[in-house]
Parts: C-alpha cells; sequence; structure tokens
C-alpha cells in the first residue's frame, strides 16, 4: 500500500487506495452475512445461533463478519499504526487498550451488522458499516446493504459512490426536495422511546417510514427515497459504528449529518455512545430542521 498521508486542512493522499481495499473487505463480509442470512441448514457451521445481550441480540453472523472484517482490515493496516474500534470486539478490549485507542490518530470503527435485530426477523434491512476515522473524523467510509446488492463508498472530498456486485461504480447524490412539507422521514424501527415519538409526531414531514439498520436508512436517503432520518438517545445511545460509515457516505453525497445544535459528530472519544439528538438530511433544510427539533424537544422536557 503507498503511504496515507494528512496534507492538512482537511486533504488527504491515498484514500483512493484504502477506500479499494474497504470496498473488497465490504463485499467479501456480505458473502458472509448472506449465507447465514438464507440459513444454509446442510451446513450446521451456518446455523443461526442468536445470543441475547444487554446491548441487543449478537448472532454467529455477526462474529463471523466481525472476524473477518478485522482479519482482511489488519492484514493491509498496520495494527502498530491503525486502531481498531469494532461492535464485536469493542466490550472486550483492557481499559488499557481502550485508552491507548482513544491516543491513536487513524481508526478502522466497524459495525460488522448493523440492524441485528432486522437480521433476525428477515426485513432484509441490515447492513456493514467500515469507517477509517482520522482524529475523530470519519475519512474513509463503506455501507453495504447487502439484500439490496448495494454498496456505497465515499472518500473525503472525494464523493459517495453506489456499486453493484456485477456493476460499475456511479456516483450518487441526495434528493433536491428543499421544503420540510416535502420532505420524507426514516427512524428507527425498534429504538424509539415515548419522548422521541411526540418529537416525530410534531415534525410535520410529507411522510414517515420505519427501517431498520442506519446503514439502511442513510441509503434510502441518497437513493432519493426519504430526505431525513433522526435519532435520540434515551435510556441507551447509538454508538460510534452505527453513525461514523452512514455520516460519511450521506455528507460526500451532499447532505447534512449532525448534532441537534450542529455540531459535528466526533468519534473515538472514550465515549463509544452517540447522546443526544442527531439529524441527518439532504441538506436543504438542515438548520431549520435542527432549530423545529429543539424548540419541540425543549417543550417536551419543560
Ligand atoms: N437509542 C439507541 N440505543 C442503543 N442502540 C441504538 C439506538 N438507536 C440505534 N441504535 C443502534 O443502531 C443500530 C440500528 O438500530 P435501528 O435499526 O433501531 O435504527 C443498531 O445496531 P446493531 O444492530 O448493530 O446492534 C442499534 O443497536
Ligand atoms: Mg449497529
Amino acid at each position: 500500500m503507498s503511504e496515507l498521508k494528512d496534507l492538512g486542512e482537511g486533504r488527504y493522499e491515498g484514500l483512493e487506495e484504502i477506500v479499494a481495499i474497504a470496498r473488497s473487505v465490504g463485499w467479501g463480509a456480505a458473502d458472509i452475512l448472506q449465507s447465514y442470512y438464507r440459513g444454509h441448514t446442510d451446513d450446521s457451521s451456518l446455523e443461526l445461533k442468536i445470543e441475547e445481550k444487554k446491548d441487543g441480540p449478537v448472532t454467529a453472523a455477526d462474529v463471523a463478519a466481525n472476524h473477518y472484517i478485522l482479519q482482511k482490515l489488519q492484514e493491509a493496516f498496520d495494527p502498530e499504526t491503525f486502531g481498531y474500534l469494532s461492535e464485536e470486539t469493542y466490550k472486550s478490549l483492557s481499559e488499557q487498550t481502550k485508552e491507548s485507542l482513544v491516543n491513536t490518530p487513524w481508526v478502522w470503527i466497524i459495525d460488522p451488522l448493523d440492524g441485528t435485530r432486522d437480521f433476525i426477523n428477515k426485513t432484509g434491512e441490515y447492513a456493514i458499516h467500515i469507517a477509517l476515522v482520522h482524529q475523530g473524523r470519519p475519512i474513509v467510509a463503506v455501507v453495504v446493504w447487502p439484500e439490496a446488492e448495494k454498496l456505497y463508498s465515499a472518500t473525503l472530498g472525494g464523493g459517495t459512490f453506489v456499486e453493484t456486485p456485477e456493476g460499475a461504480k456511479t456516483p450518487i447524490r441526495v434528493s433536491s426536495r428543499d421544503a420540510i412539507a416535502n420532505l420524507s422521514l426514516v427512524a428507527s424501527r425498534t429504538h424509539r422511546d415515548e419522548r422521541f415519538n411526540q418529537l416525530l409526531a410534531q415534525l410535520p414531514f410529507k411522510t414517515k417510514h420505519y427501517v431498520g439498520s442506519v446503514g439502511c436508512k442513510i441509503a434510502t436517503i441518497i437513493e432519493q427515497q426519504a430526505d431525513v432520518y433522526i435519532s435520540l438517545s434515551g435510556k441507551s445511545a447509538p454508538k460510534d459504528w452505527d453513525m461514523a460509515a452512514p455520516e460519511l457516505i450521506l455528507t460526500e453525497a451532499g447532505g447534512q449529518f449532525t448534532h441537534f445544535d450542529g455540531t459535528p459528530l466526533m468519534y473515538n472519544q472514550g465515549d463509544i455512545n452517540q447522546w443526544g439528538g442527531l439529524m441527518a438530511s439532504n441538506g436543504f433544510c438542515h438548520q431549520e430542521l435542527c432549530t423545529q427539533a429543539s424548540a419541540i424537544l425543549a417543550k417536551i422536557d419543560a
């Protein structure tokens, strides 16, 4: 691999080579997840074992895809230089390793199976997220939606592309709908408490859809089937690996992705939770949506 260089001011050298590797790893992981999803029952090693954990279910598919992604990335990107923050392995890291990860400038943030609940329930809405962050911000991202046979990839400043297993890589952009009353919202199917439902009920969107997996929700926005995704933490919050790759594929496709107060999401900061309200949109009414959501929440909380 040729050298990855930080040229300053958000410019990098070597991102194209890196995203090419991440894309190939993304397709490989999709094959693994699909063999579990399809349930090749003649092969008992592909049986879907499900474990209910505090943070939700973990399946044998999560574990197998995680193993494959880490192995492939670590072969290409020296673990001496690159940190690895993955949903399936984070919990088992020692406090010392977690601390040194925070001080590592280049970190791969991986969710081998986002939308595990939907994977188990066979809605087809599950995704693989692979992002490289530099000093807390994403610079390379891959999101694969296996059941749609689509892979989305982005590099900072280089745009977002979509590809199919046999097709060419083509640029993709968000919709140009620019009035809130014409926008369609996508939100979580399962992570919604009463406060979040009240917020959504008071926002004047044209339509509301509930889709599993953050990667699939952001994919529906860059495919122009929706325009806005909102996340609001409750007792629990989504994590770095849920947001890092989807964020970059949206912003490089022309959208915006921020906290309700307009500040950027920061990753690998020690607390892997992404607390509070997060707004992802096609960009046209972003500021107005953030202002409205904050005002509605302030009333709900009063
Ligand atoms: N409020 C919340 N608390 C905890 N996790 C959340 C969350 N909102 C979203 N997530 C995580 O984001 C992913 C997509 O969730 P959803 O489909 O509900 O949008 C899931 O990841 P995993 O499936 O990787 O565990 C889920 O755990
Ligand atoms: Mg996830």
